[in-house]
């Protein structure tokens, strides 16, 4: 049984989903695209990295072969194939509950591509409870592009930021110290109550500090407000186990089935905190790990160079977690939805994601293209002897 790790690198799709053409998102490639800029030469960075994409951890394990890239290469050392989504939403709670064994069947609400994008009963309510004197921004935005817009007059009016995007969501940006963190979490709490009857999926908080649009930069402080997933996940079904959540994981889950939070501000942390909760965990236990920084630093920023950088520098450090592995415990590397930093636009994109399972006693074997991700919380329900989830098929 030992213990289970999940890592998931946030949009760090594989391929177009078979339903890609839906979302208009046919041909995007997050791994593909990045693999052949790279190639390429588009990805070079004056003294940072160059060339090839370097990734022989992640390529061992079969990640190039799980994309259908890996003609010629050795076989595999992990259990490996992809998955694609059967959720209606490319977004992250959508992504990370179904890894987690519970699909999302119904339609989120959305906020029309209008401006203003927010009804505006909604806005007055979330103004009359927090005592606001109004607010900026009311349409779809770049959440970067957005503060260096409007950060200045957000400064000087006191008024917050509010936009949205392709997701279920509502963001709301203010500056961490003028206008407060508690401020802007309580602001995100309210406007969480108001848009429950609206079906959105998440209020996310976003404060900045910096003095200009020039100096102006997000931090690590941002908090989701999701609501709870619609049936019992892996986290609650792990009874009598301690549940390890690393990164924005307890968020996504509105905190339910969770033990233990580590946070950590960038990729780089969190793979510290993770190899921290490997380290408390237990026989039993689950350790849950989101790496962000490749979707919000690196996707939705359109950064190709970038995005190559981030799995270059979570590759190397796959060694490191599998020296601390335990006989008996299962990792699995995979992803929420995709974020081609080369398609157009700034929004997901809908993709299929890799499964990559490995651990010292696990012997590897292809597993195709699986037609859930939740046979991943079906596989790790099984591997800790936990009661079954309601959805996916085991392929361990
Ligand atoms: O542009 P930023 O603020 O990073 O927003 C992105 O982050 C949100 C949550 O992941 C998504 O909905 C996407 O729009
Ligand atoms: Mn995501
Ligand atoms: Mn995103």
């Amino acid at each position: 049984m030992a213990r289970a790790i999940i890592l998931v690198l946030d949009s760090f799709g594989i391929g177009a989903a078979p339903d890609a053409e839906a979302f208009g998102d046919e041909g995007s490639d997050t791994f593909g695209h990045i693999l052949e800029a790279c190639r390429a030469g588009h990805a070079d960075v004056s003294g940072g990295r160059r060339g090839e994409l370097a990734i022989p951890n992640l390529q061992r394990l079969g990640l190039h072969a799980a994309a259908g890239r890996g003609e010629g290469a050795r076989r595999p050392e992990a259990v490996w194939g992809s998955a694609r989504e059967i959720s209606r939403g490319k977004d992250t709670p959508s992504g990370h509950w179904e890894i987690a064994g519970v699909p999302v069947p119904f339609e989120w609400g959305y906020f029309p591509r209008t401006v203003p994008t927010f009804p505006p009963e909604l806005i007055r309510q979330i103004i009359d409870d927090t005592g606001l004197s109004g607010i900026l921004g009311d349409r779809h935005a770049s959440g970067t592009e957005i503060i260096r817009e409007l950060g200045e007059e957000s400064l000087s009016s006191g008024r917050p930021i509010f936009y949205t995007s392709s997701d279920s969501v509502l963001q709301i940006a203010a500056h961490e110290t003028a206008f407060g963190l508690d401020r802007l979490y309580d602001v995100c709490a309210a406007a969480r109550r108001h848009v429950d009857p609206l079906n959105i999926g998440r209020v996310i908080a976003r404060p900045f500090v910096g003095e200009s649009a020039e100096t102006f930069t997000r931090t690590a402080n941002r908090r989701d407000y999701s609501v709870p997933p619609p049936e019992q996940t892996l986290l609650d079904l792990a009874v009598g186990r301690s549940v390890h959540a690393v990164g924005k994981i307890a968020d996504i889950f509105a905190h339910r089935g969770i033990s233990r939070i580590w946070k950590g501000d960038g990729n780089m942390a969190l793979f510290d905190r993770t190899l921290d909760a490997m380290n408390e965990a237990a026989d039993g236990d689950l350790v849950f790990a989101n790496f962000v920084d490749f979707d919000s630093e690196y996707g939705h920023r359109r950064d190709v160079a970038g995005y190559a950088a981030a799995l270059e520098a979570f590759d190397r450090r796959l060694p490191e977690l599998q020296a601390v592995m335990k006989p008996g415990d299962v990792a699995i590397v995979t992803a929420d939805h995709g974020c081609d930093p080369t398609f157009a636009g700034t929004d997901h994109t809908r993709e299929i994601v890799p499964v990559l399972a490995f651990g010292p006693s696990l012997e590897p074997k292809p597993i195709g293209r699986r037609e859930s991700f939740a046979d991943i919380g079906a596989s790790v329900a099984v591997h800790l002897g936990l009661d079954p989830t309601r959805h996916g098929r085991s392929f361990l």
